[in-house]
């Protein structure tokens, strides 16, 4: 079966053609930057989605795709699967746009974008969230009335699912033991970021929340901050337009930095970048220390995505603030290239530290046929 994966995440558009019978990627492309246009970024995600449709001309020739799986940010409590799309669960995902503001908004457009062009065609969505339906209630419960969650469905989701379980089989399979076995910590870092903590094989915590707006500092959201902050502002005349701008789009390293892109930063330097990367990385350390508790001691630490697998000097820092865990970095293996799976820790090091390339677009496809098939 032949399927289009279209993958948009909060700065970049990946798509991928790939034959579920064989695992082979025909296609693929990526379109990053978005709103970026200074650096030749569309100004958004459907100027994106047009990019993609001239480059799927060209690099298919005429060749038909069976089906097109979507990554959808936010399933809310209803959808711990992958489903096949149909009008009433595109409205049920636009419902929860309020909730991923940078992301549904963005998956529903590419939803019904391919719907116009091919009628027919079956889609299915694959989602964030589903991997933590394994959240225990001590780590999905927020500490305010029950009420919020029975009227609003107030509690934390957890987000970059798809990837933490892709990432979750590879990085067992470079340990060789089964995905069942496997305790460990996972750093999804892209310009959306999040950790995990995966227990046998299953999350028990992570770090976004309700929206993917908790936890770390990200490329363009602030992470945790005291939700008193937002009452101080709107009693100093913000608006709910202003305060979501704020914390989603102008916050974290471009808040800090003026950029969103850690290579931007990287090439900067300055004192002001060498900060942004300090705290960052230190409220992402403190994230790990508390996983290893959560999961009763990590087997693994695995960094994954745009940062995690590309940056040496982000893991760098990140692991340098350690110690206490007993995990050290090999320099020399943490600054080598490299697309596959690898260890990064010296021998010394009380457990392995990990780099696993994810591919979302990978599992999404599996994911998609498998729900095909059985339609
Ligand atoms: N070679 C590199 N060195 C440092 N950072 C990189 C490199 N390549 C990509 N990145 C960073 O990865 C981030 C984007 O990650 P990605 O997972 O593609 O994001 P998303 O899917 O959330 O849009 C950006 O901050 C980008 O600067
Ligand atoms: C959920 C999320 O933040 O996704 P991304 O990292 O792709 O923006
Ligand atoms: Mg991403």
């Amino acid at each position: 079966m032949i399927i289009l994966v279209i993958n948009s995440g909060s700065s970049s558009l990946k798509y991928q053609v790939r034959d579920s019978g064989t695992g082979e990627r025909l296609a693929n492309g990526l379109i990053e930057r978005i709103g970026d246009s200074a650096h030749g970024g569309p100004a958004d995600h459907t100027e994106a989605l047009d990019r993609v449709t001239e480059q799927l001309e060209a690099s298919l020739q005429g060749r038909p795709i069976d089906a097109v799986g979507h990554r959808v940010v936010h399933g809310g409590e209803r959808f711990s699967e992958p489903v096949l799309i149909t009008n009433e669960i595109i409205r049920a995902i636009e419902r929860l746009n309020p909730l991923a503001p940078l992301h549904n908004p963005a998956n529903v457009q590419g939803i019904r974008a391919i719907a116009e062009r091919w009628p027919d065609m079956p889609q299915v969505a694959v989602f964030d969230t589903a991997f933590h339906r394994t959240l225990p209630e001590h780590a999905w419960r927020y500490a305010v009335p029950d009420e919020l969650y029975k009227k609003f469905g107030i509690r934390r989701y957890g987000f970059h699912g798809t990837s933490f379980e892709y990432v979750t089989r590879h990085a067992a399979a470079l340990l060789g033991m089964p995905a069942e076995e496997f305790t460990g910590v996972l750093a999804h870092l892209g310009n959306g970021a999040s950790v995990t903590a995966v227990q046998n094989g299953r999350s028990i915590d992570t770090s976004m929340g309700f929206t993917p707006l908790e936890g770390l500092v990200m490329g363009t959201r602030s992470g945790d901050i005291d939700p008193s902050i937002l009452l101080f502002l709107s009693r100093e005349g913000y608006s709910e337009e202003d305060l979501d701008r704020l914390l989603n789009r102008e916050s974290g390293l471009k808040g800090l930095t003026g950029h969103n892109d850690m290579r931007s930063i990287e090439e900067s330097s300055d004192a002001v970048g060498t900060m942004a990367l300090d705290i960052a990385s230190y409220r992402l350390a403190k994230y790990i220390g508390g996983y290893h508790v959560a999961v009763g001691g990590s087997q693994a630490l695995v960094f994954t995505a745009g940062i995690g697998e590309n940056s040496w000097r982000f893991r760098e820092r990140v692991v340098n603030r350690l110690a206490a865990l007993g995990v050290y970095i090999d320099d020399a293996e943490n600054q080598k290239p490299g697309g596959s799976p690898r260890e990064i820790s010296t021998e010394e090091s009380a457990f392995p530290v990990l780099v696993v390339p994810t591919d979302e677009e990978a599992a999404i496809a599996e994911a998609t046929a498998a729900v095909v098939v059985s339609a």
